[in-house]
């Protein structure tokens, strides 16, 4: 399937102790072989000087050979444990490359690995989010899924669906015989019941998706309000500019956050007022954006002044009401959590908060991660309630059909290149 054989630095770029270098494809037991001499023995670490085509020595390190189909790839593949300097590097990758083989494009290993039926796109998309995961819920989330989670569970409603294709065209079949058949009912039914299950894992999918996405959370209010002091304060650290001059934040200050296990982008915006001042006026729009956007707002209203009617028209079902300067006197407006940066009064009980605010929406590791698996399943859900609807038998196999042909492009059985381009521009270079 695939020809070339391609290699990669598999560990971080720089200096450091080590580097591991990966390769994959036909031509890697000659190539390591040139390399390091004989080859060791399958998937044990053993330590070699790796020498040029003049000889020249460009590394003593530890090799390990992976043949085929034993490998992450599925392929003859190696991997070389190198001293992480850029000599060592550039000097192992052009002597690989002197050999034959070439520099691997980014998810390229993973691509193999998923052409030769190591892992589904699922799986494949597991383990990029597994490399990109920031907290540990959305690690256990990658890992669930990396793991064949979704995989085992697309597999499952294949299997069903095929069943009820294989029932329904018994029942086109033997339609005329005179035997009792009701096996026609039951590919309807069956679609339903089918239909039902892939919508009650759809209803999840917001959850995973937030999870693996990040929940943006806006914080807005009046000039002055304390906005980007509350900010320094979650943040721990001074990120944006605190003045008592009102109109000090113009630009969106972004920090990120762990909350509980869920990753957070709070948003730092400018006071909402009416002004006459373009980049003020610039501010106070796309603080207004950012608002639309967020998937909560946190309004602020300080205790020395009156709450403004900018802020009030904020309030609503994603929004956390807060005083702030509860140093200066009592809040101003009802139902609000009362915070002071300047004493740390309410600060505890605003993270409690915002941790639930983000469970809630965000929390517990979910079963689809991705838009792209959402559209599928929507598509089959689709097709079984035309299944369950229709009065042909002909028309109920060919809905079945459909839905097999939605379920298999979540795994990438089917469609596969189209789909494989979205999915694997996400990986980094070496996976
Ligand atoms: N007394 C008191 N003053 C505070 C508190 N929080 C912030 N301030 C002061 O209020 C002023 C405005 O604070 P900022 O954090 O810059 O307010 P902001 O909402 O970001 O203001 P803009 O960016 O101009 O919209 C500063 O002088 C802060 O030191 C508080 O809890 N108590
Ligand atoms: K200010
Ligand atoms: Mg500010």
């Amino acid at each position: 399937m695939t020809t070339s054989t391609i290699f990669a630095l598999a560990s971080g770029a720089g200096r450091a102790a080590l580097a591991v270098l990966r390769i994959s494809g036909v031509d890697s037991a000659r190539i390591l072989h040139s390399l390091a001499g004989k080859l060791p023995p399958p998937r044990r670490a053993s330590l070699r000087y790796l020498r040029d085509a003049t000889g020249e020595v460009l590394d003593q390190a530890i090799i390990v050979w992976f043949p085929a189909p034993g490998s992450y790839t599925g392929e003859d593949a190696a991997e070389l444990h190198l001293h992480g300097g850029p000599a060592v590097l550039s000097g192992v990758a052009d002597a690989l490359t002197a050999l034959g083989a070439r520099p691997a494009e980014p998810g390229e290993f993973t691509r193999r690995a998923f052409l030769h039926g190591r892992l589904d796109l699922t799986e494949a998309e597991g383990i990029a989010d597994l490399i990109a995961a920031e907290t540990s819920q959305q690690r256990r989330q990658a890992l669930a899924q990396a793991g064949g989670a979704l995989a085992r569970r697309s597999a499952d409603w294949t299997a069903q669906c095929a069943r009820l294709l294989a029932h329904q065209e018994a029942a086109i079949e033997f339609a005329d015989d005179d035997l009792p058949n009701d096996l026609g009912d039951r590919a309807r039914t069956g679609s339903k019941a089918l239909g039902a299950e892939i919508r009650a894992d759809l209803a999840e999918a917001p959850r995973g998706e937030r999870l693996r996405d990040g929940l943006v959370i806006a914080i807005l209010g009046a000039p002055n309000a304390g906005k980007s002091s509350l900010l320094n304060v979650l943040a721990e650290r001074e990120a944006a500019i605190v003045s008592p001059i009102a109109g000090t934040t113009r630009d969106i200050v972004e920090i990120r956050l762990d909350l509980g296990g869920v990753p957070v982008t709070l948003c730092d915006t400018a006071g909402l007022r009416e002004t006459a001042e373009a980049i003020e006026g610039e501010g106070v729009r796309r603080a207004l954006a950012r608002a639309e956007r967020a998937d909560l707002c946190l309004a602020l209203f300080a205790a020395d002044v009156e709450p403004d009617p900018w802020t009030l028209a904020l309030l609503g079902p994603d929004t956390v009401t807060i005083a702030t300067k509860s140093d200066l006197g009592p809040p101003t407006i009802s139902g609000a959590l009362a915070i002071s940066t300047r004493t740390g009064a309410g600060i505890a009980a605003l993270r409690d908060t915002l941790t639930r605010a983000a469970a809630t929406r965000a929390g517990g590791e979910g079963l689809l991660t991705r838009p792209r698996h959402r559209a599928a399943l929507n598509e089959a859900a689709e097709w079984l309630d035309q299944a369950a609807g229709a009065r042909h038998p002909e028309l109920v196999a060919e809905a079945l059909r459909a839905t097999l042909r939605s379920l298999g492009r979540l795994s990438g059985r089917v469609d596969v290149e189209s789909i494989l381009d979205i999915v694997f521009k996400d990986f980094c270079i070496g996976k």
